[in-house]
């Protein structure tokens, strides 16, 4: 995969005028190709041995927050970077989870092509079926480069979006109790 990724990379700087022959350039496909394949390894991954079976039970029933949990993606109109922070917030029903897989989760869905509103989907539906909660919030804000390189230019803007499972919908003080320990 890294050697046909590269012939590929090395075709795009033939395209760019470049010419990749020359000493700065020479290792440059291969560099690219393995940087692409780690940015999107969360198509590779698998749930389960991410979880590694880190569930743990407990008889806490009181709201979990994790907040700002650094993400990198990419957006999969322009294969531009975004990047920004999560929150993750649930409420246990005899189970919680390592407190590591919830970064873990987010990298796995950031690590692919996405649009934020699916991203932030992804990540409550999984962590909901993984913990099996009364109900999870999650909070994504970012920048997206595609808008702040290039196209309008906007260096200022910010994106947030959210998804609110179970309990976390149902009741406002819920919702209010996750926004606040969040830093909203
Ligand atoms: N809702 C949403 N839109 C996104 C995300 N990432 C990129 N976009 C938008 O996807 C849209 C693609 O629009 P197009 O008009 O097809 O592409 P474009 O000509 O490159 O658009 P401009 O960015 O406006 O120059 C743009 O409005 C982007 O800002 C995302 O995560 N969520
Ligand atoms: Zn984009």
């Amino acid at each position: 995969m890294i050697d046909e990724m590269s012939g590929l990379y090395r075709q795009l700087l033939g395209q760019l005028g470049e010419d990749p022959d020359r000493e700065g350039l020479v290792d440059t496909p291969k560099r690219a190709a393995k940087a692409m394949q780690f940015l999107t390894q969360g198509y590779r991954q698998d749930i389960q041995s991410l979880i590694n079976d880190a569930v743990f039970s407990s008889d806490n029933d009181e709201m979990v927050v994790v907040r700002d949990i650094e993400l990198y993606s990419m957006c999969e109109h322009h294969m531009l970077p975004f990047v920004g922070k999560c929150h993750i917030g649930y409420l246990p029903d005899g189970k919680v989870l390592g407190l590591s897989k919830f970064a873990r989760i987010v990298d796995m869905f950031a690590r692919r092509l996405q649009i934020q509103e699916n991203l932030t989907k992804q990540i409550a539906n999984c962590v909901e079926e993984v913990t099996g909660a009364r109900g999870v919030g999650v909070i994504v804000e970012s920048k997206h480069m595609c808008m702040m390189m290039r196209g309008v230019e906007k260096q200022n803007s910010s994106m947030t979006t959210s998804v609110m499972t179970g309990q976390f919908r149902e009741s406002s003080a819920t919702r209010s109790e996750f926004m606040r320990l969040a830093g909203y």
